[in-house]
């Protein structure tokens, strides 16, 4: 039987190509338009190109916009889709259609380091390999995945951590989830189950701050607001904050604005482990949520998920430790 793929590109490198100068813009032509595939037959590939953007162009609107066109995809028989995309954001936008999208159907978000006329370019390389793991039947139920050099990672935890390698891909703490090879999509672990919440709107004002050695209170003080609807803090080691930033931190919880914290380590998770000033045992007795696992922009992601969906309170916080 052939099975219906839906391609969605919304640009990045992937749809890009290199001028005389050696600078990198967007084209008006997809070159991914010129795939060739091995099981053509079995396939039908219906494209839409919903967006032509660079990737920090990207944000949650548009975001929920591809959440929509996913979800209705099903209803229309689609196996799976594709999604192309740049590299700067993808994880972003991943971790987004993981959290809001609570089907089986296969979901692959893939994109390229090299634009698609630069020499060693892996944009129709991704793109092929993506549209093979999205049409596998070992890729139902698995969630939205990433797929980048061979590699399958979970929308939940791959970053990008390389600025021009094209293995820049990597799922820190918990390693890929499966790999491609020889034409065959193998999956090696599954992750855990998480909540979906099938949001239609997307709220903001939802902020990101780096914790530091020294920090003050002028970067909280300056989003005490009440246009602030919540805010995740990269924080320091295992979970720990400056102590002179306490006395803003309970500011902001007193004005009810939710505070997410995860750890700025590339690797492991955030958890209240120490109990001095400022130390992970006091910022969660102070109502701090501690997310695990996550980094700070997916964790941003996942808290303007479950605002939009209108949790709060411990609803909210019980959603985020999940
Ligand atoms: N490799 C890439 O796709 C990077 C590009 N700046 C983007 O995110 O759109």
């Amino acid at each position: 039987m052939t099975k219906k793929i839906l391609i969605l590109h919304t640009g990045g490198t992937i749809s890009m190509s290199e001028d005389e100068s050696g600078k990198i813009k967007p084209n008006e032509r997809n070159p991914l338009a010129n795939i060739s595939l091995k099981n053509k037959s079995e396939l039908e590939l219906v494209t839409e190109e919903i967006f032509n953007v660079p990737s920090p162009h990207m944000n949650p609107e548009r975001m929920l916009q591809l959440s929509l066109r996913i979800r209705q995809a099903e209803a229309e028989g689609f196996y799976g889709a594709v999604v192309t995309h740049g590299t700067d954001t993808l994880e972003e936008t991943a971790i987004f259609l993981d959290l809001t999208i609570s089907s089986n159907m296969p979901v692959v978000v893939t994109g390229a380091m090299r634009s698609s006329n630069e020499i060693g370019s892996d944009g129709l390389y991704n793109f092929r390999t993506a549209i093979m793991v999205a049409s596998s039947k070992e890729s139902v139920g698995k969630g939205v995945v990433v797929v980048m050099n061979d590699e399958i990672h979970s929308a939940r935890y791959v970053t990008k951590t390389h600025t021009t390698n094209v293995a820049t891909f990597r799922t820190p703490t918990f390693g890929p989830i499966g790999i491609v090879s020889e034409g065959h999509v193998n999956y090696v672990q599954t992750i855990k189950p998480q909540q979906h919440l099938p949001i239609n709107y997307v709220v903001d004002q939802v902020f990101l701050v780096k914790a530091y050695a020294g920090m003050g209170t002028e970067l909280l003080r300056a989003l005490n607001q009440t246009a602030t609807n919540g805010i995740v803090i990269e924080a320091l080691g295992a979970g720990n904050m400056p102590p002179e930033t306490l006395p803003e931190l309970q500011a902001l919880v007193e004005h009810k604005i939710p505070i997410v914290l995860v750890s700025r380590c590339f690797n492991g998770i955030a958890e209240p482990v120490y109990d001095y000033q400022g130390g992970g045992v006091n910022l969660n007795k102070m109502g701090i949520i501690y997310c695990r696992g996550l980094n700070g922009q997916k964790a941003r992601i996942k808290l303007l998920v479950g605002l939009s969906a209108g949790l709060s309170g411990l609803e909210l916080k019980k959603y985020i430790n999940n």
